[in-house]
């Protein structure tokens, strides 16, 4: 409940702003490196990284680089890292059967981690995009992105995760289904332990275009993503997903994009009160450093704040390409 102040003179709310001492006793939320999941891109070779132009500071790593990102994540205190994969254009084939190779590029990444930074956890995606020759996050048959057989090709995808290490599944597909199909495999397999953060608020957003440049999947996708994703003027089908990815078995949801959608990152928190998280997606990422980088806002205090308002939306951590950058901010 919101206690009604008295009238003025007897409230005046600036006497509470006046020192920061004062501002840091009435301080409602807190950032910190803790509250990060950096997500990065994974290309194959060695000991190099390559720009993606469309996200400006945002690099693909090879393998190695990878390993030795994420000592530095962690060393910075950020508790999670997200591996995505570049693939080259024709490892892209109609089957998507890269997907589940032990040998791809995230699984040989999750065990080079897991061999120099035992301790910081590695969250994968879940999705046939970076796979497919069509860009799309399922199977294509005709014009129809296919559910049942598209899920059991991502079960297969996240068993070959847990079996190289991976700590967090990240089903981003939006198939239906996928999350059960997923827990019960894993309950099978002996993979009981590995915790699923789903991506279950995921909205058809034009957002994620740099995303798709750094995956190499924009040249690829033919359509939309409009029969699988989150329609971005629904509100209830959000929660709805949210409560129906948690009845199926994920340990943690997620909302995406993040800004915009601050609105649903309340509700899902007040209404679950599960680890409920945000991605602050790749549009949003290059937006503000696009505008940075012409003198128009301050790129350190914008990327701040915008970090901590997911804070006071109720959020319990934020997948954000800022993540090493605000962790040395605030380490100080
Ligand atoms: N499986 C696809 C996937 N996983 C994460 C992102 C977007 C992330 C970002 O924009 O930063 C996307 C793009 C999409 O759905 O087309």
């Amino acid at each position: 409940m919101t206690q009604t102040p008295p009238p003025f003179p007897a409230f005046r709310p600036r006497r509470l702003r006046r020192s920061s001492a004062l501002r840091e006793m009435v301080r409602e939320n807190t950032l910190t490196p803790a509250d990060f999941i950096w997500p990065v891109f994974v290309m194959a070779g060695e000991d190099s990284e390559t720009a993606v132009p469309s996200m400006p500071g945002v690099v693909r790593r090879t393998v190695d680089r990878i390993a030795q990102a994420a000592v530095e994540a962690r060393a910075l205190g950020i508790p999670a890292i997200c591996l995505f994969p570049y693939t080259a254009l024709e490892q892209r084939t109609e089957d998507c059967a890269e997907a589940w190779s032990p040998d791809n590029l995230t699984n040989r990444a999750i065990r080079a981690i897991k061999e120099v930074a035992p301790d910081i956890a590695v969250m994968t995606d879940i999705a046939l995009d970076p796979y497919n020759i069509n860009g799309h996050d399922g199977y294509v048959e005709g014009d129809e992105i296919v559910n049942d057989r598209t899920v059991e090709a991502l079960v297969k995808m996240g068993l070959a995760q847990a079996e190289a290490g991976a700590d967090i599944l990240g089903p981003s597909d939006m198939m239906d289904g996928r999350i059960g199909a997923l827990r019960s495999a894993l309950e099978s397999a002996g993979h009981s332990h590995v915790t699923i953060l789903s991506y279950a608020a995921k909205y058809a957003s034009a957002f994620y275009g740099p995303f798709r440049d750094a995956v190499g999947a924009s040249a690829a996708l033919k359509g939309d993503k409009n029969t699988y994703q989150i329609n971005p003027a629904n509100r209830a089908e959000g929660l709805r997903m949210v409560a129906r990815d948690l009845a199926e078995g994920a340990d943690m949801v997620m909302v995406k994009p993040g800004m915009p959608y601050l609105d649903i990152c309340r509700e899902v928190k007040d209404r679950f009160d599960v680890p409920t998280f945000a991605y602050q997606v790749s549009g949003e990422y290059a937006m503000m450093q696009g505008a940075a980088a012409n003198g128009w806002i301050d790129g350190d205090k914008t990327m701040l704040e915008s970090l901590m308002c997911f804070k006071r939306a109720g959020c319990d951590g934020i997948l954000t390409y800022f993540a090493p950058v605000a962790a040395k901010l605030l380490n100080g």
